[in-house]
């Protein structure tokens, strides 16, 4: 079997068309299609000083990539792009590959989709309400998501993503923690192929509480969750305060952490792997796996940009292909 990766190209102004055409130059285990404006990924090869020749995606039967070329299927621009110049008007073009990525894993035309980095405030200004790719694929497919980023020998997951943090304790319910945490505990088990998992759980406020003394979300939700999760079987750490649970020498007992909300995990993640790192959605019928880092619009254009975690995102794909090809149950 040869897996079928296609690739969003992201925010045309950002260092997304970069990323492709870098990862282009190498041959891959796979077959890659990238989702984009044609002349943005040339223009933006030449820029570059690279040599790409692209191919129209086609139906033909699978074969690897092979360097120096790309196949793409074509969704052209609404306006000219010029790197680094954010335009609202292209952001119905950058949902647009999105729509067609998730069309082609939910059809089974392909095997997972890689996402280049998208601009949250350009889509808005657009007029489009958008959080980021985690929730518009959770509402496109139906499907409850969780946010997973992995690198530097941790997976880091979590219970809120993209909310302000004045809203985060309302959200930190019973309800959101048990249904997350199955999610997680299933996509452990099934697609990263790992034996009883242990989850380690962050409390929400300094100190997990400390005893009530500096807030109650932990003995209110948190514990009567894990206590119930804990009874199914699900081996669970905590609630544990979240500014010792990232200190190496306790990493290595467990497999993945939860956290409350993204400021509380993220950055410690990103210090440890930024550009090494990947982004994995749990909980959808389809494998999305995407970079660790943002549009880096002062990068696009100029070869400054770092390949090295969307290589990560493709290696990430394939594994997660290879682990649900070989086992069914992984199907969300
Ligand atoms: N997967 C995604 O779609 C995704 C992820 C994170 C951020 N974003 C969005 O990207 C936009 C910009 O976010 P930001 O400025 O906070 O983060 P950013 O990751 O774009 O930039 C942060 C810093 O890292 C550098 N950097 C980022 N990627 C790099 C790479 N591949 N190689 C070398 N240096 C790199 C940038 O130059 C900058 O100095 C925002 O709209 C944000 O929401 C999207
Ligand atoms: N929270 C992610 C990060 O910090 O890397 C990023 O915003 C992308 O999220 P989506 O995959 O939901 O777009």
């Amino acid at each position: 079997m040869i897996p079928k990766l296609v690739i969003t190209a992201g925010e045309p102004a950002g260092i997304g068309p970069d990323l492709c055409v870098q990862i282009a130059q190498q041959n891959l285990p796979c077959q890659l299609t990238v989702i984009a404006d044609h002349h943005v990924l040339s223009q933006r090869a030449e820029k570059l000083g690279l040599p790409l020749r692209l191919t129209t995606v086609n139906g033909n039967e699978a074969a690897f990539h092979r360097a120096g070329q790309l196949s793409v299927m074509h969704i052209p621009v609404a306006k000219p792009v010029v790197a680094g110049q954010l335009d609202s008007e292209n952001a119905h073009y950058v949902l647009h590959t999105l729509q067609q990525a998730i069309e082609a894993c939910s059809t089974h035309q392909a095997d997972a989709m890689v996402t280049a980095p998208v601009h949250k405030g350009i889509i808005n200004e657009a007029g489009i309400p958008f959080t980021g790719h985690t929730e518009y694929l959770s509402a496109l497919t139906n499907s409850p998501a969780v946010m997973m980023l992995a690198g530097g020998d941790m997976r880091v997951t979590l219970a809120t993503t993209h909310l302000p943090l004045k809203d985060v304790p309302a959200a930190i319910t019973a309800e959101r923690i048990e249904k997350k945490l199955r999610i997680i505990y299933h996509d452990l088990v099934t697609r990263f192929l790992i034996e009883n998992p242990c989850i380690a759980v962050a409390g929400l406020n300094p100190h997990a509480g400390e005893s009530g003394h500096l807030g109650r979300e932990e003995i209110d939700v948190i514990m009567p969750a894990l206590e119930k999760l804990r009874q199914t079987g699900m081996h669970l750490l905590g609630p544990l305060p979240a500014d010792t649970l990232f200190n190496p020498a306790k990493l290595k007992e467990y497999d993945c952490i939860f956290v409350m909300y993204h400021d509380q995990g993220l950055p410690t993640l990103k210090h440890a792997s930024f550009g090494q790192g990947v982004n994995i959605t749990l909980g959808l019928p389809i494998i999305r796996t995407s970079v660790d880092h943002g549009t880096a619009l002062e990068l696009a254009g100029t070869g400054q940009a770092d390949a090295g975690s969307m290589l990560t995102a493709i290696e990430a794909a394939l594994m997660l292909v290879k682990n649900t090809y070989n086992n069914p149950s992984a199907i969300n």
